[in-house]
C-alpha cells in the first residue's frame, strides 16, 4: 500500500469534450505539486475530479492506498481553496477559519487554539475579530488559506489562489503560501498558468497540455531538462537555437565539418561545455529564455568590431525596454532573427546600436527536437 494521493490513468470527459486524457501522478504526503499548463488544459478538471467534483470517465484516484470512488466530496479530507477564497461575510474573520472546526465539532477552547495557531501560520495574527469585508484581498485569501488549513486536510486542492493578485503581492504570497504548507505538513495539489508560481510553491511541477501530463519533476530539473519544446516554451524559453553535433563528435567521421559554426553556435557550445556534449547526436537545440543572452563589455558600450570578449556574437538592437534596473533589448542576431538580450544600465541603449553578446548558460537548456530543423551553420 502507498501513502498519499495516487491518480491512475484518470479521464475526465464533458460530452464530446475529453478535458483530461489520462494522467498519471502521485503526490506523497506532505509534499507539494503544482500543476502548470495554458488555459484550457485540463488542469482544472483534473483537480476537481481528485476532488470528487467531477466523476471520472476512467482511472481511479486512491488515497493512502484506497480507492476514493464512491466517497462524496465532504467525506475525503480534502481541503479546497479556489481563486476568489469565498470567506463568510457575516463571519469575522476568526469565524472564518473556525468554520470547518466548527463542522466537525471540535470543542471550543481546541478551536480558539487551532484559529490562533493558522493565522499565525498566514502572518495575520491578531487580525480574528476583522470583519472580512475590512480586509485587503491578499488578506482575504490568507484567511481563506487558514480557513481551509485549520480541519487539517491530507490534501489541498489549491485551483489558480493567487491569479486574482497583483504581481508583486503574488509573488510574496506564493513563497508564504510554500511556508504554511511546509510549516503544517500538508500535501498540495496547486493548479497554476503561472511557472513562476509554479516554481515558487511547489516540489515538483507536472507540465500538462491538451489535457495530458508531458513532464513532471522538481523545478530545477524541469528548468535545466525540459522534455521537450513544448513544456520548454511553457517554462519561459522563447529561443530556440539548433546545435548541430560537431564534427570532432560525430559517431561517424563527417566528411563535410563544419569549417566556421555560426558565433552563437559555438558561444553556445562554449558556455554549455559537458552539458552539450552528454546528449550529443542529432536534433539537440538549445532553448534560451530571458538572461541568456547578455550584452558584455559593462555598461554603455558599444561593440561595433570583431565582438572582443563576447566571443564574436552581435547583434543589432531592434527595441529597448526598462527591465527592472536592467535593460531587456530585442536584439537581431544574424541568422536567429529577433531574440531577448539584457543588458546593465537601463537607458544606455538604443535601436540600431550592434553590440557583443555573452551567453548564460544557467538561462540555457538543451532538448532534443525530434523534427529536424534548419541549422544556423547552413547544414540541414
Ligand atoms: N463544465 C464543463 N462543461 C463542458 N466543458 C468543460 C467544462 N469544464 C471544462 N470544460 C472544457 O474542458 C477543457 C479543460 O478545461 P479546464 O477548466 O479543466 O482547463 P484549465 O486548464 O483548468 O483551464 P483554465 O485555467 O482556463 O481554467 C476545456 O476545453 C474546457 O472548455
Amino acid at each position: 500500500m502507498r501513502d498519499g494521493l495516487e491518480v491512475r490513468d484518470v479521464v475526465v470527459r464533458y460530452g464530446e469534450t475529453t478535458a483530461v486524457g489520462g494522467v498519471r501522478l502521485d503526490v506523497a504526503p506532505g509534499e507539494v505539486l503544482a500543476l502548470l499548463g495554458p488555459s484550457g488544459c485540463g488542469k482544472s478538471s483534473l483537480l476537481r475530479a481528485v476532488a470528487g467534483l467531477e466523476p471520472l470517465a476512467a482511472g481511479s484516484v486512491r488515497w493512502a492506498g484506497a480507492d476514493l470512488a464512491g466517497v462524496p466530496v465532504h467525506r475525503r479530507r480534502f481541503g479546497l481553496l479556489f481563486q476568489d477564497g469565498q470567506l463568510f461575510p457575516h463571519r469575522d474573520v476568526a469565524g472564518n477559519v473556525a468554520f470547518g472546526l466548527q463542522m466537525a465539532g471540535t470543542p471550543r477552547p481546541e478551536r480558539a487554539r487551532r484559529v490562533e495557531e493558522l493565522l499565525d501560520v498566514v502572518g495575520l495574527r491578531g487580525y480574528g475579530r476583522r470583519a472580512v469585508g475590512t480586509l485587503s484581498g491578499g488578506e482575504q485569501q490568507r484567511v481563506a488559506l487558514a480557513r481551509a488549513l485549520a480541519p487539517r486536510p491530507q490534501l489541498l486542492l489549491l485551483d489558480e489562489p493567487l491569479s486574482a493578485l497583483d504581481r508583486s503581492l503574488r509573488e510574496r504570497l506564493a513563497a508564504d503560501l510554500r511556508a504554511a504548507l511546509v510549516t503544517t505538513g500538508t500535501a498540495a495539489l496547486f493548479v497554476t498558468h503561472d511557472h513562476d508560481e509554479a516554481f515558487a510553491v511547489a516540489d515538483r511541477v507536472g507540465v500538462m497540455d491538451a489535457g495530458r501530463l508531458l513532464q513532471l519533476a522538481p523545478p530545477a530539473e524541469l528548468w535545466r531538462a525540459p522534455a521537450s519544446r513544448r513544456v520548454a516554451e511553457f517554462l519561459g524559453y522563447e529561443t530556440f537555437v539548433p546545435l548541430p553535433t560537431p564534427a570532432a563528435s560525430a559517431p561517424d567521421p563527417d566528411p563535410h565539418p563544419h569549417p566556421h559554426p555560426h558565433p552563437l553556435t559555438s558561444a553556445l557550445r562554449g558556455a554549455l561545455g559537458p552539458r552539450s556534449a552528454d546528449v550529443a547526436g542529432e536534433g539537440l537545440v538549445a532553448a534560451l529564455a530571458e538572461g541568456a543572452l547578455v550584452v558584455g563589455g559593462g555598461a554603455g558600450v558599444r561593440d561595433t568590431g570583431g565582438g572582443g570578449d563576447s566571443g564574436g556574437v552581435r547583434g543589432r538592437v531592434v527595441a529597448v525596454a526598462f527591465g527592472r534596473g536592467r535593460a531587456v533589448l530585442t536584439v537581431d542576431v544574424d541568422g536567429l532573427g529577433p531574440a531577448t538580450a539584457v543588458a546593465p544600465g537601463v537607458d544606455a541603449w538604443r535601436p540600431g546600436d550592434v553590440v557583443g553578446l555573452e551567453v548564460d548558460r544557467h538561462h540555457v537548456a538543451v532538448l532534443r527536437e525530434t523534427s529536424r530543423v534548419a541549422s544556423l551553420d547552413g547544414e540541414p
